[in-house]
């Protein structure tokens, strides 16, 4: 009797599980979009989920195969600035994903009300003002990039890539871990943190639990159970952070303040806003008119350092390695960005004021992330409720992807030169490419560290250029190879120095 009930039971869980799982594939389809046929149980994962293929390459892929259905192409504006209320959560896999109430979850991860509170409070610290503030750390850390890079000498081949990543490390855990000094190629937080980045999607914790959605939740249990115990990398550097937590509050407690320092630090920042927090009563808060708190719990304070040392280094030093290989491959616009900086900067300290008027040099960086958006993975929304979208009705929960590849590869937006690294271009855009221009995504969830971003790459070009040219050998890559699934890094970048005037 028992064997046969069991049996039923299973029978009747697999077929209503092959059930949910058909849904799930065809579910695009039966609202009459275009998809692919994915497999049942894995779904469009499969055909995403290739390591060696950047998720926003396979997005452009699809779209030239789907059309603009495959996703919506010219609603990013709508869904990111204008209905953003109704879009405000961004999509997270499974393995990821929280719930309004976590204690673990940072800005990225959150939306509604705790997201609010947490971007009133994190956001501040990106401000003119308190760029300032760092920005003699900033200048500090890119004298020592400069002296790393000028180790390797000149007329040989080296890969820059690598040393950017120890910079731009450098700099967020001075400003917001409180590092002492500059300790590039001192510290293994760069290898720690590329695990985050290195991740490969066919992963079977990973990929089952994005394809098991409704089971994701335990799968994440047990996932980081099992990683508390082996105390992988990503518990290492939690832990770095509780123990830098932990010494500073203890330092707050026998007296030491954020203004015995030259520079006050992020822990101390986010330590001044630090209170217990009801997360239940928060969500219940009316969005529009609620009265943001800028209040911090424990867990948050670690969690939001946490999300500065994985998303403040790969990104900018993934801009930094792009920059460096169009300026090897394009001399005409290495001379043109050093002459600005010499008419600008001239023999004097690099400031925050000086640094603010390279324009041409902004025109470089950004035409760099038009031909490379390397944050794709993000610039996506959930519908908050039941609604229509670019003529097609969501439920609550569904998710739409912006192919920025596709829009800043467009020739009917930025003409038929879209292929050609043409800074120029961003001397003077039209509003339509103004809209179109989605590498730090856009609205009021655009990306927060943005000017910080543009801060250490100014600094980092303006003290190695005022020195050097950064000059193509014959190992320089003929094309870039794309590599990483969530962020979109080259392969290798590998370029030459020569000292200035040299030529
Ligand atoms: C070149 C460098 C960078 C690029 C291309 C980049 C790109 C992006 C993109 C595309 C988003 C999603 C925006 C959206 O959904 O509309 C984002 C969000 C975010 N970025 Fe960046 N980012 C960079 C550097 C940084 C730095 C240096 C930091 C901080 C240290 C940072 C912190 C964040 C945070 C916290 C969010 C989430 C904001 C929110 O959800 O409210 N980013 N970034």
């Amino acid at each position: 009797m028992i064997p046969l009930l069991l049996g039923s039971l299973l029978t009747i869980a697999i077929i209503g599980y092959i059930y949910y799982a058909y849904q799930k594939v065809s579910y695009w389809e039966r609202k009459g979009i275009p998809s692919l046929k994915a497999p049942i149980f894995t779904g469009s994962l499969t055909a995403i989920a290739d390591p060696k293929v950047p998720w926003s390459a396979s997005l452009r892929k699809y779209t030239k195969k789907f059309g603009n259905w495959w996703p919506i192409r010219r609603k990013a504006h709508e869904l990111f600035v204008t209905r953003f209320e109704e879009f405000q959560k961004q999509k997270r896999f499974p393995l990821i994903e929280t719930s309004a109430e976590d204690p673990s979850a940072h800005l990225g991860m959150t939306w509604g009300p705790r997201w609010k509170r947490l971007r009133s409070i994190v956001a501040p610290q990106f401000s003119n003002q308190s760029l300032k503030k760092i920005l003699p750390t900033i200048r500090d850390s890119a004298n020592h990039l400069v002296d790393h890079i000028s180790k390797n000498g000149e007329g040989k081949g080296f890969e820059i890539q690598r040393y950017f990543q120890e910079y731009t490390m450098d700099i967020i855990a001075r400003v917001s871990m409180g590092q002492q000094g500059s300790k590039q190629f001192e510290t293994d937080l760069v290898p720690i943190m590329k695990t985050f980045f290195d991740r490969d999607p066919r992963d079977p914790i990973f990929y089952w639990a994005s394809a098991m959605p409704v089971f994701g939740k335990y799968i994440r249990m047990g996932f980081f159970l099992v990683m508390s115990l082996v105390k992988n990398s990503f518990m290492r550097a939690v832990s770095l952070i509780e123990n830098a937590v932990k010494e500073r509050k203890e330092q707050r407690a026998n007296g030491a303040s954020s203004n015995d320092k030259e520079v006050a630090d992020y822990i101390d920042l986010f330590l001044d806003a630090e209170e217990e927090i009801d997360f239940s009563e928060e969500k219940k808060q009316n969005f529009k008119n609620m009265h943001v708190k800028r209040h911090l719990h424990e867990r948050e304070v670690i969690m939001q350092l946490l999300m500065f040392l994985i998303v403040g280094f790969d990104t900018t030093s993934n801009s930094l390695a792009y920059v460096s290989w169009y300026l090897a491959k394009y001399p005409k616009i290495l001379k043109k960005l050093q002459e600005e900086i010499e008419q600008v900067c001239g023999d004097e300290e690099l400031t925050y004021d000086n640094l603010n008027e390279l324009k041409y040099m902004d025109c470089v960086i950004k035409e760099a992330l038009r031909l490379n958006p390397l944050g794709v993975f993000v610039s996506s929304r959930v519908a908050a409720h039941r609604c229509e979208f670019a003529g097609v009705q969501l439920e609550e929960g569904d998710s739409v992807q912006i192919d920025v590849f596709s829009i800043q590869y467009s020739k009917e937006i930025w003409g038929d030169d879209v292929e050609e690294f043409n800074p120029d271009r961003f001397l003077n855009l039209t509003a339509d490419q103004k809209e179109a221009y989605l590498a730090f995504g856009a609205g009021p969830r655009q990306c927060v560290g943005m000017r910080l971003a543009y801060l250490e790459q100014r600094m980092a070009f303006a003290a190695l250029l005022r020195k050097y040219d950064i000059v193509a050998g014959p190992e320089t890559e003929k094309e870039l190879q794309l590599q990483g699934w969530t962020t979109m890094s080259p392969k290798s970048v590998t370029v030459q120095i020569r000292k200035r005037g040299m030529e």
